[in-house]
């Protein structure tokens, strides 16, 4: 059902030529993207901001993208994911988190994805568009053309923020504790780096060589969150319903033969087995009652990124119920590859021992289509952008068997994309 007071969008998707290169066209300063193996979306302006807050911020924001999606008026005439009426998002992990969740809409998206390149224009019904003489293809052609270059490199000091090394090994060894006590069974610990950025840095410079040193992860930049993160909380395309599940971690080995000893210690670790297995279950949990024939693989596969080697699986099902993939990650968040098992106790606990909000760190980000169909990944590896604050977020699954130190060196590694990419 369409609200009476929700404004009417008006969208166009038109197919331009080449857009090879997606980044140079956002905003230096507020960039919009969302790009994997060189296919992707990129936004420019803002036609529409929704922002959510507390426990309902997920069904909150299904319930109002509905609702916009049912009132718009789209012509798309390239009609690939990401094309049509779309907003990007980001939402906060905790629902007592003081950062707000946000639905971005953009005045214009410009994306490419298998060999078709596009340019969409929203506005609001009754707002003229400059289109030229040419129309629609004009305008679309000359949004994109509109690139400029990115900036030079700009460097950032990390200091610990307000979990330093020391006092999150003593948390974790407090986790273990607890769960060996019979408390829980799994808890996600994290920890913060503070920085600044240099005034008039060109964001998207940072977001570029994330994409390049990681071009097999969902690099993302939504309202000053920017990241790489391997790990799919879920993507719906057409009643495709897929997730990767990623919890277990080593890093890579000096040379071909520790790699591949690594990588097969981890894929025989009980704890990191144990670990993984949790966070299998909380996808499967509660992807089962909106699909059919859900599926995931036997046994983990590691997955190799050039920093470490995650335990991996793999998830499959065929949408049943006609939920939008925002109703989807509302019933994923939070799995337990950022929270813990179980769920609230696990949540309780972050809450006691973690001593700062993590924001939008471990929350969804993605985007979401008029029909309802997206691309989310969870956020990680990542930095939340304020007002040249910058602040970077990385945890480790805590199980019985953790060794702190271990966890604390893991962090480490999980830092490195966003410390390689701003020590320039
Ligand atoms: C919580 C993070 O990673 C999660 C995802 C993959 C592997 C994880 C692990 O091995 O602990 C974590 O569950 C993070 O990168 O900040």
């Amino acid at each position: 059902m369409t609200n009476p007071d929700t404004p009417r969008l008006v969208v166009d998707t038109t197919p331009v030529g080449d857009v090879s290169l997606l980044i140079p066209h956002t905003s230096e300063s507020e960039p919009l993207v969302w790009l994997r193996k060189g296919t992707g979306i990129v936004g420019i302006g803002e036609a529409l901001r929704l922002e959510f807050t507390g426990e309902t911020r997920l069904t909150d924001a299904a319930a109002a993208w509905r609702s916009l999606a049912a009132s718009a008026r789209v012509s798309d005439r390239v009609g690939v994911p990401g094309t049509g009426l779309i907003a990007f998002g980001a939402f906060a992990f905790s629902s007592l988190s003081t950062t707000t969740s946000v639905l971005i809409v953009p005045r214009t998206v410009v994306g490419r994805r298998s060999g078709r390149h596009w340019v969409t224009h929203i506005r609001f019904e009754g707002d003229e568009l400059d289109t030229g003489r040419g129309g629609m293809l004009e305008a679309s052609e000359a949004a994109a053309a509109e690139t400029t270059p990115i900036g030079e490199p700009f460097g950032v000091d990390f200091l610990e923020g307000q979990e330093s090394a020391d006092s999150y090994k003593l948390h974790v060894a407090e986790g273990v504790r607890r769960i060996r006590a019979g408390e829980l069974e799994k808890v996600v610990l994290a920890r913060d780096l503070v920085g600044s950025v240099p005034a008039d840095s060109d964001v998207r410079r940072f977001v570029t060589d994330l994409a390049q040193g990681y071009p097999d992860c969902w690099t993302y930049a939504v309202d000053g969150l920017i990241g790489s993160s391997p790990e799919t909380l879920v993507s719906v395309t057409d009643g495709a319903v897929t997730a990767r599940v990623l919890a277990g971690t080593t890093a890579r080995g000096d040379g071909p033969e520790a790699d591949e000893h690594a990588s097969v210690a981890l894929a025989t670790s009980q704890k990191d087995n144990d670990e993984h297995e949790f966070a299998v279950q909380s996808v499967v949990r509660s992807l089962e009652m909106h699909t059919s024939h859900l599926a995931a693989s036997e046994v983990p596969f590691t997955l190799k990124l050039p920093n470490l080697w995650h335990l991996a699986t793999d998830i499959e099902g065929v949408l049943s119920d006609g939920a939008s993939s925002l109703d989807l990650i509302a019933a994923l968040h939070p799995t337990a590859a950022v929270a813990g098992a179980p769920t609230p106790d696990a949540i309780a606990m972050i809450d006691d021992l973690e001593p700062f909000d993590r924001g939008r760190y471990a929350g969804p980000v993605g985007w979401v289509g008029a029909d309802g169909d997206g691309e989310w990944a969870i956020a990680l590896r990542c930095a939340q952008l304020d007002d040249g604050a910058i602040t970077a977020y990385a945890g480790c699954g805590v199980v019985g068997e953790s060794v702190p130190e271990n966890e604390l060196m893991e962090t480490r590694i999980k830092f490195r994309p966003v410390i390689d990419a701003l020590e320039g």
